[in-house]
C-alpha cells in the first residue's frame, strides 16, 4: 500500500488552501498512493491567535465538506491533517478528520497532548490557552491493517503509539508542525523512536516551511520504516514523500526482534505513579 505525505504550503487564506489540498491529494491519487496525509493546521496558519478565527464545526463545515470530496475524487484514504474545530460547548479542538475511498468520515481525532512548551528565546507556545485536548486513541482500518493517527506533540508520549500497536496497529501517522528549534532535535528522532518501539511505520507530515509566518515549521515530513530506518524524507519545501507500507517486512522485524511477545508488564505495573 503506497502512502503519500503532503508538505503542503499553507497560507492565510482558507480558500485556497483547500484548493491546494484538492490538487495535490489528487495528484498524490494519480501516482498510486491508497493512504494520503495533510499537514497539522493544513487549512490555517499555526498560532493560537489564529485557531478561533479560522475554526469551524466538524458538520457541515467547508473543510469537511472539502475533504470529503477529495478522498471520493482520488479514491483514497485521506489522513485530513487538522484543522481549528469548533467542537462541543463551543471549545476549540485541533482536530484530525479521517476519510474513506467513498468520502465516508471513519474517525475523528482531537490532539491528545496540548502543545504547551517554554525555551527561553527560542519556543514558546500554549495550546492549552485556547484549545481543549481530545481523549481517544484514534486509529481506522484499511485493507493492510490498523492505523493509528496522532497530532505533533502527541508523537512525544509512546503510550499513545504503544496502545496502537498493540491493538494491531501496523502504522502511526501523525500530521504534525515541529518548529526551527524542535525539528532539527526531535523530529526524526522521535519518529525513528517510535518506530523501534513499537515496530511499526511512523510517519509525520508537515506543512512546508514559511519564513515569513509567526511559527515557521520545519517541514522534513518523513516516513520511517519498523527497523527505524528513514525510507522518505523531503527538505523543507512544498512537495509529496511516497513510501511503501510493507506488512511482510513489518511482520518479519517483528519476529526476527520479538520484543512484543517480551515485554514485562508485571514489572512495570507502577508506571503511572
Ligand atoms: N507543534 C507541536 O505540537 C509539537 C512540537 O512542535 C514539538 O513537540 O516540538
Amino acid at each position: 500500500m503506497r502512502l503519500a505525505l503532503i508538505q503542503l504550503a499553507v497560507t492565510a487564506s482558507k480558500e485556497t488552501n483547500l484548493a491546494n489540498a484538492r490538487k495535490k491529494v489528487l495528484e498524490a491519487a494519480s501516482k498510486g498512493a491508497s493512504i494520503v496525509v495533510l499537514p497539522e493546521c493544513f487549512n490555517s496558519p499555526y498560532g493560537t491567535s489564529f485557531f478561533p478565527k479560522y475554526a469551524e464545526p466538524l458538520e457541515n463545515g467547508p473543510s469537511s465538506a472539502a475533504l470529503s470530496q477529495m478522498a471520493k475524487d482520488g479514491g483514497v484514504f485521506l489522513i485530513g491533517g487538522s484543522f481549528p474545530e469548533t467542537g462541543p460547548n463551543s471549545k476549540f479542538y485541533n482536530t484530525c478528520t479521517i476519510w474513506g475511498p467513498n468520502g465516508d468520515r471513519l474517525g475523528v481525532h482531537r490532539k491528545v497532548h496540548l502543545f504547551d512548551i517554554d525555551i527561553p528565546g527560542k519556543q514558546t507556545f500554549k495550546e492549552s490557552s485556547v484549545l481543549s485536548a481530545g481523549s481517544e486513541i484514534t486509529m481506522f482500518d484499511t485493507p493492510v491493517g490498523k492505523v493509528g493517527v496522532g497530532i505533533c506533540y502527541d508523537i512525544r508520549f509512546p503510550e499513545m503509539a504503544m496502545i496502537a500497536a498493540r491493538k494491531g496497529c501496523i502504522a502511526m501517522i501523525y500530521p504534525g508542525a515541529f518548529n526551527m528549534t524542535t525539528g532539527p532535535l526531535h523530529w526524526e528522532l522521535l519518529q525513528r523512536a517510535r518506530a523501534i518501539d513499537n515496530q511499526m511505520y511512523v510517519a509525520a507530515c508537515s506543512p512546508a516551511r514559511d519564513t515569513t509566518a509567526s511559527y515557521v515549521a520545519w517541514g522534513h515530513s518523513s516516513v520511517v520504516d519498523p527497523m527505524g530506518v528513514v525510507v522518505a524524507k523531503l527538505d523543507e519545501k512544498e512537495d509529496i514523500a511516497y513510501a511503501e507500507l510493507d506488512i511482510e517486512f513489518l511482520q518479519t522485524s517483528r519476529e526476527n526482534i520479538p520484543v512484543n511477545n517480551q515485554r514485562r508488564f508485571d514489572v512495570y505495573s507502577n508506571v503511572a505513579q
